[in-house]
Protein backbone atom coordinates (compact mmCIF):
# COMPACT_ATOMS: atom_id res chain seq x y z
CA UNK A 1 0.00 0.00 0.00
CA UNK A 2 1.17 3.69 -0.82
CA UNK A 3 0.83 6.01 1.75
CA UNK A 4 1.47 9.86 1.88
CA UNK A 5 1.45 11.76 5.29
CA UNK A 6 1.99 15.80 5.09
CA UNK A 7 3.77 15.49 1.85
CA UNK A 8 5.27 19.05 1.31
CA UNK A 9 6.87 19.33 -2.60
CA UNK A 10 7.31 22.26 -5.18
CA UNK A 11 9.56 24.50 -7.63
CA UNK A 12 12.07 26.68 -6.08
CA UNK A 13 10.65 29.25 -3.92
CA UNK A 14 7.10 28.22 -4.78
CA UNK A 15 5.42 25.42 -2.75
CA UNK A 16 2.56 23.60 -4.47
CA UNK A 17 1.98 20.66 -2.09
CA UNK A 18 1.17 21.72 1.39
CA UNK A 19 0.67 18.55 3.47
CA UNK A 20 -0.99 16.04 1.25
CA UNK A 21 -1.93 13.02 3.01
CA UNK A 22 -3.37 10.28 0.74
CA UNK A 23 -3.47 6.85 0.61
CA UNK A 24 -3.42 3.63 -1.98
CA UNK A 25 -4.91 0.55 -1.22
CA UNK A 26 -3.13 -2.67 -2.96
CA UNK A 27 -5.20 -4.03 -6.02
CA UNK A 28 -7.66 -0.60 -5.88
CA UNK A 29 -7.60 2.09 -8.20
CA UNK A 30 -7.76 5.85 -6.46
CA UNK A 31 -8.62 8.84 -8.54
CA UNK A 32 -6.98 12.31 -8.23
CA UNK A 33 -9.13 15.05 -9.44
CA UNK A 34 -9.06 18.91 -9.49
CA UNK A 35 -8.87 22.07 -11.14
CA UNK A 36 -5.82 22.87 -13.65
CA UNK A 37 -2.79 24.18 -11.53
CA UNK A 38 -3.40 22.89 -8.09
CA UNK A 39 -0.94 20.15 -8.10
CA UNK A 40 -1.92 16.77 -9.10
CA UNK A 41 1.10 16.48 -11.84
CA UNK A 42 3.12 17.91 -9.05
CA UNK A 43 2.35 15.15 -6.81
CA UNK A 44 3.12 12.43 -9.07
CA UNK A 45 6.31 14.09 -9.84
CA UNK A 46 7.32 14.11 -6.03
CA UNK A 47 6.03 10.42 -5.86
CA UNK A 48 8.27 9.45 -8.68
CA UNK A 49 11.31 11.11 -7.28
CA UNK A 50 11.26 13.65 -10.05
CA UNK A 51 10.66 16.61 -7.54
CA UNK A 52 12.29 16.58 -4.13
CA UNK A 53 9.79 15.56 -1.19
CA UNK A 54 10.70 18.77 1.28
CA UNK A 55 8.29 17.19 4.17
CA UNK A 56 5.98 14.51 5.38
CA UNK A 57 6.71 10.59 4.21
CA UNK A 58 5.95 8.74 1.27
CA UNK A 59 5.54 4.94 2.29
CA UNK A 60 5.23 2.31 -0.42
CA UNK A 61 4.70 -1.20 1.00
CA UNK A 62 6.73 -0.51 4.39
CA UNK A 63 9.63 1.37 2.97
CA UNK A 64 10.37 5.11 3.26
CA UNK A 65 10.40 6.19 -0.52
CA UNK A 66 10.84 10.19 0.35
CA UNK A 67 14.90 10.13 -0.16
CA UNK A 68 15.08 7.64 -2.71
CA UNK A 69 15.70 8.39 -6.47
CA UNK A 70 13.45 7.75 -9.32
CA UNK A 71 15.56 4.48 -10.92
CA UNK A 72 15.25 3.54 -7.47
CA UNK A 73 11.65 4.29 -7.13
CA UNK A 74 11.59 2.32 -10.48
CA UNK A 75 12.72 -0.71 -8.89
CA UNK A 76 11.10 -0.86 -5.79
CA UNK A 77 7.83 -1.56 -7.98
CA UNK A 78 6.49 1.95 -9.06
CA UNK A 79 5.86 2.80 -12.50
CA UNK A 80 4.74 5.77 -13.84
CA UNK A 81 2.98 7.40 -17.29
CA UNK A 82 3.62 11.27 -17.38
CA UNK A 83 1.37 13.43 -18.61
CA UNK A 84 2.11 13.65 -22.55
CA UNK A 85 3.46 10.08 -22.86
CA UNK A 86 6.96 10.87 -23.57
CA UNK A 87 7.23 7.56 -25.64
CA UNK A 88 10.45 8.05 -28.15
CA UNK A 89 9.45 8.76 -31.81
CA UNK A 90 12.69 7.70 -33.49
CA UNK A 91 12.23 3.96 -31.87
CA UNK A 92 10.09 1.66 -33.10
CA UNK A 93 7.48 0.33 -30.78
CA UNK A 94 8.67 -2.84 -30.26
CA UNK A 95 12.04 -1.02 -28.95
CA UNK A 96 10.13 1.29 -26.64
CA UNK A 97 8.32 -1.08 -25.10
CA UNK A 98 11.58 -3.27 -24.61
CA UNK A 99 12.95 -0.35 -22.52
CA UNK A 100 9.70 -1.01 -19.99
CA UNK A 101 11.53 -4.45 -19.63
CA UNK A 102 14.45 -2.46 -18.36
CA UNK A 103 13.05 -1.07 -15.64
CA UNK A 104 11.67 -4.51 -14.41
CA UNK A 105 12.41 -6.25 -11.40
CA UNK A 106 11.60 -9.64 -12.73
CA UNK A 107 14.63 -10.04 -15.20
CA UNK A 108 12.46 -11.04 -17.81
CA UNK A 109 13.77 -9.49 -21.25
CA UNK A 110 11.26 -10.59 -23.49
CA UNK A 111 7.98 -8.12 -24.10
CA UNK A 112 5.23 -9.64 -22.16
CA UNK A 113 2.40 -11.09 -24.22
CA UNK A 114 -0.41 -10.64 -21.86
CA UNK A 115 0.08 -6.74 -21.82
CA UNK A 116 0.26 -7.05 -25.47
CA UNK A 117 -2.64 -8.72 -25.99
CA UNK A 118 -4.46 -5.72 -24.14
CA UNK A 119 -3.06 -3.21 -26.56
CA UNK A 120 -4.09 -5.15 -29.89
CA UNK A 121 -3.55 -1.95 -32.01
CA UNK A 122 0.30 -2.06 -30.52
CA UNK A 123 0.85 -5.65 -31.79
CA UNK A 124 -0.31 -4.81 -35.51
CA UNK A 125 2.70 -1.79 -35.72
CA UNK A 126 5.32 -3.19 -33.40
CA UNK A 127 8.20 -2.42 -36.33
CA UNK A 128 6.47 1.23 -36.82
CA UNK A 129 8.28 4.59 -35.57
CA UNK A 130 6.91 5.93 -32.09
CA UNK A 131 6.43 9.29 -33.40
CA UNK A 132 4.53 7.47 -36.55
CA UNK A 133 1.77 6.50 -33.94
CA UNK A 134 -1.51 9.00 -33.40
CA UNK A 135 -1.08 10.98 -29.81
CA UNK A 136 -4.14 7.59 -28.84
CA UNK A 137 -1.60 5.05 -29.91
CA UNK A 138 1.16 6.48 -27.94
CA UNK A 139 -0.65 7.40 -24.82
CA UNK A 140 -1.47 3.31 -25.11
CA UNK A 141 2.40 2.36 -25.97
CA UNK A 142 3.46 4.39 -23.03
CA UNK A 143 0.76 2.84 -20.79
CA UNK A 144 1.98 -0.75 -22.19
CA UNK A 145 5.74 0.33 -21.28
CA UNK A 146 4.94 0.96 -18.10
CA UNK A 147 2.74 -2.31 -17.39
CA UNK A 148 5.75 -4.31 -18.85
CA UNK A 149 7.96 -3.19 -15.45
CA UNK A 150 4.99 -5.48 -14.11
CA UNK A 151 5.08 -2.52 -11.56
CA UNK A 152 3.26 -3.09 -8.19
CA UNK A 153 1.89 0.57 -8.37
CA UNK A 154 1.07 2.58 -11.82
CA UNK A 155 0.96 6.14 -11.79
CA UNK A 156 -1.29 7.57 -14.47
CA UNK A 157 -1.23 11.05 -15.37
CA UNK A 158 -4.37 11.90 -17.24
CA UNK A 159 -3.85 9.38 -19.90
CA UNK A 160 -7.06 10.24 -21.75
CA UNK A 161 -6.77 14.23 -22.02
CA UNK A 162 -6.87 14.61 -25.76
CA UNK A 163 -7.50 11.02 -26.99
CA UNK A 164 -10.40 10.21 -29.23
CA UNK A 165 -13.32 8.61 -27.83
CA UNK A 166 -12.73 5.26 -28.91
CA UNK A 167 -8.80 5.29 -27.46
CA UNK A 168 -10.28 6.63 -24.20
CA UNK A 169 -12.94 3.27 -24.04
CA UNK A 170 -9.92 0.96 -24.97
CA UNK A 171 -7.94 2.92 -22.45
CA UNK A 172 -10.84 2.25 -19.34
CA UNK A 173 -11.12 -1.12 -20.32
CA UNK A 174 -7.32 -2.03 -19.84
CA UNK A 175 -7.81 -0.53 -16.45
CA UNK A 176 -10.68 -1.97 -15.61
CA UNK A 177 -8.87 -5.07 -16.54
CA UNK A 178 -6.24 -4.01 -14.49
CA UNK A 179 -8.61 -3.33 -11.32
CA UNK A 180 -10.24 -6.88 -12.06
CA UNK A 181 -7.05 -8.69 -11.89
CA UNK A 182 -6.34 -6.90 -8.70
CA UNK A 183 -2.52 -7.47 -8.81
CA UNK A 184 -1.31 -3.62 -9.16
CA UNK A 185 -2.56 -0.87 -7.52
CA UNK A 186 -3.32 2.39 -9.83
CA UNK A 187 -3.19 6.16 -8.91
CA UNK A 188 -5.17 7.91 -12.27
CA UNK A 189 -5.16 11.52 -12.32
CA UNK A 190 -8.32 12.04 -14.26
CA UNK A 191 -10.63 15.05 -15.10
CA UNK A 192 -13.64 13.12 -16.41
CA UNK A 193 -16.29 12.60 -13.79
CA UNK A 194 -17.89 10.24 -15.88
CA UNK A 195 -14.69 7.76 -16.41
CA UNK A 196 -13.53 8.39 -12.45
CA UNK A 197 -17.11 7.07 -11.29
CA UNK A 198 -16.94 4.35 -13.74
CA UNK A 199 -13.03 3.34 -12.69
CA UNK A 200 -12.43 4.82 -9.34
CA UNK A 201 -12.49 2.02 -5.97
CA UNK A 202 -12.03 5.86 -4.11
CA UNK A 203 -11.74 9.14 -5.18
CA UNK A 204 -9.20 12.41 -4.24
CA UNK A 205 -10.37 16.17 -5.12
CA UNK A 206 -7.23 18.64 -4.55
CA UNK A 207 -7.09 21.83 -4.26
CA UNK A 208 -4.49 24.62 -4.10
CA UNK A 209 -1.82 21.50 -3.13
CA UNK A 210 -4.19 19.92 -0.24
CA UNK A 211 -6.98 17.67 -0.48
CA UNK A 212 -10.61 18.56 -0.32
CA UNK A 213 -12.73 15.95 -0.40
CA UNK A 214 -12.35 12.16 -0.79
CA UNK A 215 -14.82 9.32 -0.49
CA UNK A 216 -15.54 6.38 -2.45
CA UNK A 217 -17.52 7.14 -6.21
CA UNK A 218 -21.19 6.09 -3.73
CA UNK A 219 -20.49 8.20 -1.39
CA UNK A 220 -19.80 11.53 -3.49
CA UNK A 221 -22.34 12.74 -5.07
CA UNK A 222 -22.55 14.71 -8.33
CA UNK A 223 -23.13 18.58 -6.51
CA UNK A 224 -19.70 18.15 -4.81
CA UNK A 225 -17.89 17.28 -7.25
CA UNK A 226 -18.94 20.21 -8.86
CA UNK A 227 -18.32 22.23 -6.75
CA UNK A 228 -14.88 21.25 -5.93
CA UNK A 229 -14.00 21.04 -9.83
CA UNK A 230 -15.81 24.36 -11.26
CA UNK A 231 -13.51 27.32 -12.01
N1 LIG B 1 8.41 23.38 -13.75
C1 LIG B 1 7.68 24.24 -13.00
N2 LIG B 1 8.28 25.33 -12.44
C2 LIG B 1 7.57 26.18 -11.67
N3 LIG B 1 6.25 26.06 -11.41
C3 LIG B 1 5.63 25.02 -11.93
C4 LIG B 1 6.30 24.04 -12.76
N4 LIG B 1 5.40 23.09 -13.14
C5 LIG B 1 4.22 23.45 -12.58
N5 LIG B 1 4.34 24.61 -11.86
C6 LIG B 1 3.29 25.29 -11.09
O1 LIG B 1 2.88 24.41 -10.05
C7 LIG B 1 1.47 24.49 -9.86
C8 LIG B 1 0.87 23.10 -9.96
O2 LIG B 1 1.06 22.60 -11.30
P1 LIG B 1 0.68 21.10 -11.71
O3 LIG B 1 1.19 20.89 -13.07
O4 LIG B 1 1.09 20.19 -10.64
O5 LIG B 1 -0.92 21.21 -11.72
P2 LIG B 1 -1.99 20.16 -12.23
O6 LIG B 1 -3.01 20.07 -11.17
O7 LIG B 1 -1.33 18.92 -12.68
O8 LIG B 1 -2.61 20.93 -13.49
P3 LIG B 1 -3.10 20.39 -14.93
O9 LIG B 1 -4.43 19.78 -14.70
O10 LIG B 1 -3.19 21.67 -15.71
O11 LIG B 1 -2.07 19.45 -15.45
C9 LIG B 1 0.95 25.48 -10.90
O12 LIG B 1 0.80 26.75 -10.29
C10 LIG B 1 2.05 25.51 -11.93
O13 LIG B 1 2.09 26.77 -12.56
Amino acid sequence: MLRLQNVESGYGESRVLRGVNLEVLPGQVTCLMGRNGVGKTTLMKTLMGLLRTRAGSVHWNGRELASLEPAKRAKAGIGYVPQGREIFPQLTVKENLLLGLEMSMSGVRTFPEDVLEMFPVLASMYGRQGGDLSGGQQQQLAFARALASRPGLLLLDEPTEGIQPSIVEDIRRVILKLKAQGTISILLVEQSIDFVRSAADYIYVMDKGVMTLQGTPHDLDMSQFEYHLSV
